[in-house]
């Protein structure tokens, strides 16, 4: 590192000191803490972009969120060239850097790392890094500092995109370097067409049916997605949806009793829905716009609602998938894979098993099941609670256009033709970077749409098997490590053994516990045939946890 790089390094690391005595660990999805103590963190990571701008050439995505997380919280994600997160080959020296603890350390990491990694700083290489935040009243002031660490990489520009929901930030890193375009009108553009193309080639009999997609109500979590859902549904006529929760001044806090994450995991209609919506077709979002689930509230319940979530999107994305690859195309053997976590639940793996399907399990994090989803020529892949996206293969796409015009000259307008079509319109409206809640949401509003379902409907594919999910604080959740996709607890010794004589009391009884990435937890799931059983099975497994590590 030459000099005049190392004192600039410096300078600007001595106004971003670290927080005393916290270790900060790159989780889940990247970093998340209370936000008064993220400015160092977002700085070194702002270093950590340009470093990996100048190592791929290519343009990286920095995200300031804390997703679902409360408000005073926030986070960051980063988004590599190919819109996807981080390599994780870099995660180790993302954590080594957030807790060095003085400026000089900081160099003294940076400069082993670029001469491990080969990264030539301080020569002709440019390096651009795309920033946004979500609407969280600290992301300004990390944005900064984010802008800081960047800027103290000879060469690194970055790139305030504004606010955005993360997949947009995603797809704008993707299409970057793939050299199409970027603005936000071109994101909805691209999802707004492609929900069009799908539509058009929906049975015009079938379309009788369209009273189905009426009324849709949208729980924007308070947060951006709201915000951007108002924008799109602009651009896309045949559906009518209502935004609520969208984040205008005195509607309500960010994720306080609304979002996705607060409806999948407490099972209840969040804040501003009321019995009058009881039957309608509801969608939450979380907080920052890469989550979605589905519910409705059934009525005279006192607002009990009937969850429809990441498990029952995937199914029904994978079912309409499967039809469609049928009809427009016998021979060619083409590679379907379904990825999920233990999260999921097991009436929905059973589900789609039954219908022939491939199903691989990933420890939890989108970064596990999208590189695995990767592997197929579809790969589709959900967390529960709403996270996930379907992946086609370039080699797919490359064979499917080809197809296309094949039927184009010998059955053109045939229904072959045509499910050869949908498929390739579903490849251009679901989110390729990273799982994307608006744009799974017009997936799934078309697919209802030709199968002529309504929410009912749908959530009848299979009825999920009870479940229940706690939380428990513990002094030091590392001290827990998983094995086997997280369903075996390694250590602390004799806790695995505890939860295998819980669960073999009861039918169907499955549990597991792992620690939170993203909160200072151990994450606790049980799932049995009642909800009682759940519920018990969750607290005895709870109360061991408590025990081993409280
Ligand atoms: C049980 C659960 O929902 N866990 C979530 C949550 O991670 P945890 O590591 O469980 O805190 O946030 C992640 C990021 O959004 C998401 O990928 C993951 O599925
Ligand atoms: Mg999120």
């Amino acid at each position: 590192m030459e000099d005049k790089q190392r004192s600039i390094l410096i300078e600007s690391a001595s106004r971003f000191p670290p927080p005393q005595g916290v270790k900060i660990s790159y989780g889940t999805s990247g970093f998340r803490a209370d936000a008064s103590i993220l400015s160092s963190t977002v700085y070194r990571v702002g270093i950590l972009t340009a470093l990996r701008s100048i190592q791929t050439q290519s343009v990286i995505g920095l995200m300031i969120t804390a997703s679902h997380n409360q408000v005073s919280d926030n986070g960051i994600k980063i988004a590599d060239p190919s819109g996807g997160m981080l390599t994780q080959d870099w995660e180790p020296f993302a954590d080594s850097i957030a807790n060095a603890a003085n400026p000089e350390d900081l160099v003294l990491l940076i400069n082993e790392f670029i001469k491990k990694e080969h990264i030539p700083i301080g020569g002709v290489q440019s390096a651009e890094i795309f920033l946004g935040r979500d609407t969280r009243p600290s992301g300004e002031s990390l944005l900064e500092a984010a802008k800081q660490g960047i800027s103290s990489i000879v060469g690194a520009i970055a790139t305030d995109m504004g606010i955005l929901t993360t997949p947009q930030l995603h797809w704008m890193v993707r299409s970057k370097n793939k050299g199409t375009k970027v603005s936000e009108s071109s994101y909805f553009e691209q999802f707004s067409n492609s929900f069009r193309c799908l539509m058009d080639l929906i049975p015009r009999e079938d379309t009788s049916s369209s009273k189905i997609v009426e009324n849709l109500i949208v729980d924007g979590a308070n947060g951006v997605g709201g915000e951007k859902l108002e924008e799109l549904k602009k651009l896309v006529k045949d559906l009518v949806i209502e935004v609520r929760n969208s984040g205008k001044e005195g509607e309500g806090t960010l994720n306080e009793r609304v979002g996705a994450d607060f409806v999948q995991k407490e099972k209840v209609a969040p804040l501003g829905f009321s019995e009058d919506d009881a039957g309608i077709r509801c969608a939450s979002l979380d907080g920052d716009a890469d989550r979605l689930v589905y519910f409705y509230i059934v009525p005279n319940s006192n607002k009990k609602i009937d969850l429809v979530d990441g498990d029952k999107i995937l199914s029904l994305f994978a079912l309409f998938i499967k039809q469609q690859l049928s009809v427009s195309n016998k021979d060619h053997p083409i590679k379907l894979g379904v990825v999920q976590t233990a999260y999921a639940n097991g009436a929905s793996t059973d589900y789609l098993k039954n219908l022939g399907l491939e199903v691989v399990f990933t420890p939890t994090g989108v970064k596990y099941l999208h590189e695995k989803a990767a592997e197929y020529d579809i790969g589709i892949y959900f967390e529960a609670n709403g996270h996930g996206t379907i992946l086609f293969s370039e080699h797919f796409i490359s064979w499917l256009e080809r197809r296309i015009n094949e039927l184009a000259s010998t059955s053109e307008g045939s229904e072959q033709h045509k499910a050869a079509l949908r498929l390739l319109a579903i490849s251009n409206l679901i989110n390729q970077a990273v799982g994307d809640a608006l744009s799974g949401l017009l997936l799934v509003e078309a697919i209802l749409l030709y199968n002529g379902w309504s929410i009912q409907r749908w959530n009848e594919l299979y009825q999920d098997l009870p479940s229940r999910q706690l939380k428990v604080k513990v002094a030091d959740r590392n001290a827990v490590t998983t094995a086997n996709a997280e369903t075996v607890v390694v250590k602390p010794s004799g806790l695995q053994e505890a939860i295998n004589i819980e669960f073999a009391k009861f039918p169907q009884g499955r549990s597991f516990i792992r620690p939170s990435g993203t909160e200072d937890v151990i994450r606790v799931y049980a799932e049995a045939s009642s909800q009682e059983a759940a519920d018990n099975l969750a607290k005895s497994v709870a109360e061991h946890v408590d025990r081993f590590l409280g």
